[in-house]
């Protein structure tokens, strides 16, 4: 009998040996491309990714031939049964080459759209257009910049987009899926997904609606009457954000105890000369002090910290890069000096951790328990790190002591980044998951995706909108196909872990006080679940962290209590209708 457990050892460190090379090969041919995009690299990076398919078909049909239900070793039956799914390898070769040049081109033209003036500069996204967006408050100037980079980006990617649907839905199928939303759903080992997500979206509603109307109430006090309605949804392009999937920076017109506002850490971090490589290395240090890994000198040398200077054109957003040879790991950002980005990149070295944490394991399994959990450890760090009691302890807070006031005043600021969120997190792959799906066809995208704008997050599009316009791919994760549930799933996550890390490090007191710097039996406790990869069900590892089988949002409903009091307090006091029972989108004629 060939096909036999020990063949099957055999055949998997033949996977292993093969595998990094390929990887690691295709790593790099992606990474030269979106740190400068030329037409070149793209055609480098499309052969990698050919052989890459090549190698990952090759192994996925063979391991189709071994019986793994009668096999002893768990580990081994694991192993077979994730190099089954070879995603878009399915493909065709030509059909392949199309989706691959499909996705470059979504990618592409999203790193490279710009907004130009009438006479004068083009502006991109970042970190112009997104600086607008988080400062201005001139209505028009918003509504400028809103509708610009619409036009710029989700315009083009109209029909790229209905093709990419096709060839991703044929790719799904071919590895046994209803569609690529069965297939993407299908990382979490789950059959009852969809309604866990649902009952948790469900819980955290009472907040969100309690500071939804509470930031309308605030924007109706500086915008006034004609722009924002008291009993309906909130235009999208004032929320301080390009997308209204975070309103921490519209905090000035939103703060509880105006007459006590936070200390402004972005003019701190440059009064203190901040750059780039000391926020890096800022986030690092947070890492080391709970004894855990630090970064190795390949990650120093070969990340990209800074929009480049040269010329080059670059993908800005974002990442974390793995290069599977357990050795050189990087970032990619254009980093700006501010507390957002400081921020941010706390939750790209989370990442890196992770990376590190499993770099031992076979490649099969480097990856996080499930896609949420990856998202969650750079984002449980930030709690921390953004918690009064490290700011201070890391200078860049001088006041003391917070009174009762100035705690609700920061809790408004986490909500606004973490309670805003929910609804635009949920939303992004309610929208794709129908689209694949064909419940939301392609001649009607636009209208669907702001019913679900409307429908979850209470928003409305500042100006109409048609069926010219495709508003979903001016968000990258969607020009970018990158799944986006793994955010929902880790708002939740992220604080059930910060109360595990917390208890772990014997903090007493408020959830929201709890800074885990310095805390080695943090450490540890993170340390034993990162370095499973995606070795074990998820499930077991979240036992590992919390002691709890089930996701839950205990933990993040006890860090918001004292806001969520306060707010139902003050809205009540308002008189404030919750919702949106003016469902519809006014549109004041415009001058
Ligand atoms: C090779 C590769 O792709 N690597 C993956 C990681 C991996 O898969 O290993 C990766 O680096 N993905 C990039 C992505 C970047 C960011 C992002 O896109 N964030 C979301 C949602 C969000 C919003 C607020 C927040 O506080 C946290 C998250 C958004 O901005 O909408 C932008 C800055 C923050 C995180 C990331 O790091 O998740
Ligand atoms: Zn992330």
């Amino acid at each position: 009998q060939l096909y036999n457990e020990t063949m099957a050892k055999a055949f998997l460190q033949f996977y292993e040996r093969t595998a990094q090379v390929v990887w690691n090969q295709f790593m790099e041919a992606a990474w030269n491309y979106v740190t400068n995009i030329t037409k070149k690299n793209q055609e480098e990076m499309l052969h990698k990714d050919v052989e890459k398919s090549q190698h990952t078909l090759y192994f996925g049909t063979r391991a189709r031939l071994f019986k793994i239900a009668n096999f002893q070793d768990s580990d081994v039956k694991r192993m077979l049964s994730k190099l089954l799914d070879v995603d878009k390898a399915a493909l065709p070769k030509e059909e392949l080459r199309e989706y691959n040049q499909i996705l470059a081109y979504m990618e592409t033209t999203y790193s490279m759209a710009q907004v130009c003036l009438n006479e004068g500069p083009c502006l991109p996204l970042e970190p112009d257009l997104e600086e607008v967006m988080a400062t201005s408050r001139d209505e028009k100037e918003l509504l400028w910049a809103w509708q610009g980079w619409r036009d710029a980006v989700g315009r083009q990617l109209r029909m790229t987009f209905e093709r990419y649907v096709q060839l991703s839905n044929k790719a799904a199928k071919l590895n046994g899926y209803q569609d690529m939303g069965a297939l993407w759903r299908s990382k979490y080992e789950s059959n009852s997904l969809q309604e866990d997500l649902e009952q948790l979206f469900q819980e955290l509603q009472p907040l969100y609606l309690n500071l939804h109307a509470y930031v309308r109430r605030s924007l109706y006090r500086f915008y006034g009457p004609e722009l924002i309605d008291l009993r309906g949804p909130i235009p999208a392009h004032v929320l301080g954000n390009m997308w209204a999937q975070s309103w921490v920076n519209i905090l000035d017109l939103a703060l509880p105890f105006p007459e006590k506002p936070p200390e402004d850490i972005t003019k701190i971090m440059q009064g203190q000369h901040w750059k780039p490589e000391k926020m890096f290395q800022e986030a690092e240090k947070f890492f080391t002090s709970m004894g855990l890994l630090s970064t190795p000198p390949e990650f120093w040398k070969n990340s990209m910290m800074e929009r480049p200077t040269d010329g080059r054109e670059v993908e800005c957003h974002a990442s974390a890069w793995d290069f599977y040879n357990g050795q050189d790991f990087r970032i990619k950002k254009c980093t700006e000096v501010t507390i957002e980005d400081l921020l941010s990149i706390f939750h790209q070295m989370g990442h890196i951790q992770y990376f590190l944490q499993y770099k031992n394991l076979s490649v099969i399994f480097r990856a996080g328990a499930n896609p949420a959990f990856e998202e969650a450890v750079g984002s449980v760090v930030t709690l921390s790190a953004s918690s009064h009691k490290h700011l201070l302890n890391r200078g860049l807070l001088s006041q003391q002591h917070q009174d009762k006031e100035e705690e609700v005043n920061f809790l408004m600021s986490v909500a606004l980044e973490k309670i805003a969120f929910i609804p635009f997190a949920y939303l992004m792959d309610l929208f794709r998951w129908k689209v694949f799906d064909g419940t939301i066809e392609k001649d009607v995208y636009n209208q669907e995706w702001w019913n679900l704008r409307l429908k979850y997050q209470g928003l409305c599009p500042p100006v109409p909108r048609t069926e010219e316009d495709f508003d979903p791919g001016a968000k990258f994760h969607i020009s970018a196909s990158s799944p986006y549930i793994r955010y929902f799933l880790s708002l939740v996550l992220q604080f059930q872990f910060h109360e595990a890390l917390c208890k772990a490090s014997g903090h007493m007191g408020p959830l929201h006080h709890c800074d885990i710097y310095n805390s080695k039996e943090a450490g540890k406790l993170l340390e034993d679940v990162l370095k499973l990869g995606s070795s074990k069900p998820w499930p077991e590892v979240l036992e590992k962290m919390t002691g709890e089988t089930k996701v839950s949002t205990k933990a993040l409903m006890t860090y918001f209590k004292p806001l969520l009091n306060w707010l139902v307090t003050e809205n009540v006091r308002q008189g404030e209708i919750l919702g949106w029972p003016d469902f519809s989108c006014s549109f004041e004629e415009r001058e």
